[in-house]
């Protein structure tokens, strides 16, 4: 999808030039209940042609928009195909929002927002309708599935909290009389 910001502190940043055809890659930080989390964005091509290439994205990915263009039928009915791929080439527990991107083009809509909710119903999806030249819904739509995103990796999250929480202080002065050089046995050492 289109988006136009550039910079730090909230906004995109372009990522490492290079990548492969028909991959533009971004990061951003943003806040999700009080977290600042750092995600990075692959912007995948639509074209048949880059599809070989397309398709490794996907199996690292924690959270895919599956977008459609309101003013494209041919680009609703292709939603189809793009959710048969996630479930082929994405890992299982991967988090989805569809999308139906240029909304501001009103006069030119052939996909009508119930169209979009149904599909996104029979999916299992949450559903936003976006503008990235009005922006309209894309700090949402991105916020909520980082927030999806956090939420399946809440277990990972949780125990990575507890391994980086400092020990007691009395945990570490019993680990250090149970160390072989601790202070109660000079001669013991680790050769
Ligand atoms: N009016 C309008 N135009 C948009 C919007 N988003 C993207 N565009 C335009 O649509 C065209 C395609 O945008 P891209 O961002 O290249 O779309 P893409 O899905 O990455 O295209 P592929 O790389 O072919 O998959 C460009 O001319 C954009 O300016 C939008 O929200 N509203």
């Amino acid at each position: 999808m289109g988006e136009r910001e550039t910079g730090s502190d909230g906004r995109w940043e372009n990522g490492k030039p290079g990548a492969p055809g028909g991959v533009d890659f971004k990061m951003k930080t943003i806040e999700v209940d009080g977290i600042k989390v750092r995600i990075q964005i692959w912007d995948t091509a639509g074209q048949e042609r880059y599809q070989t290439i397309t398709k490794q994205y996907y199996r690292r990915a924690q959270g895919i928009f599956l977008v459609y263009d309101i003013s494209s039928e041919r680009s609703y009915q292709h939603i189809v195909k793009w959710a048969s791929d996630v479930d082929e080439y994405a890992p299982d527990g991967v988090q989805k929002i569809l999308i139906g991107n240029k909304a501001d083009e009103e006069h030119k809509r052939q996909v009508a927002k119930e169209q979009g909710l149904q599909l996104a119903r029979e999916y299992g999806m949450d559903f936003y309708e976006t503008s990235a030249c009005s922006n309209l819904n894309i700090k949402e739509s991105f916020t909520r599935l980082t927030e999806l995103v956090l939420q399946a990796h809440r277990k990972e999250l949780e125990g990575l909290r507890t391994a980086t929480a400092p020990p007691e202080l009395a945990q570490l002065e019993e680990d250090e009389q149970q160390t072989p050089g601790g202070h109660d046995n000079p001669k013991n050492c680790w050769c």
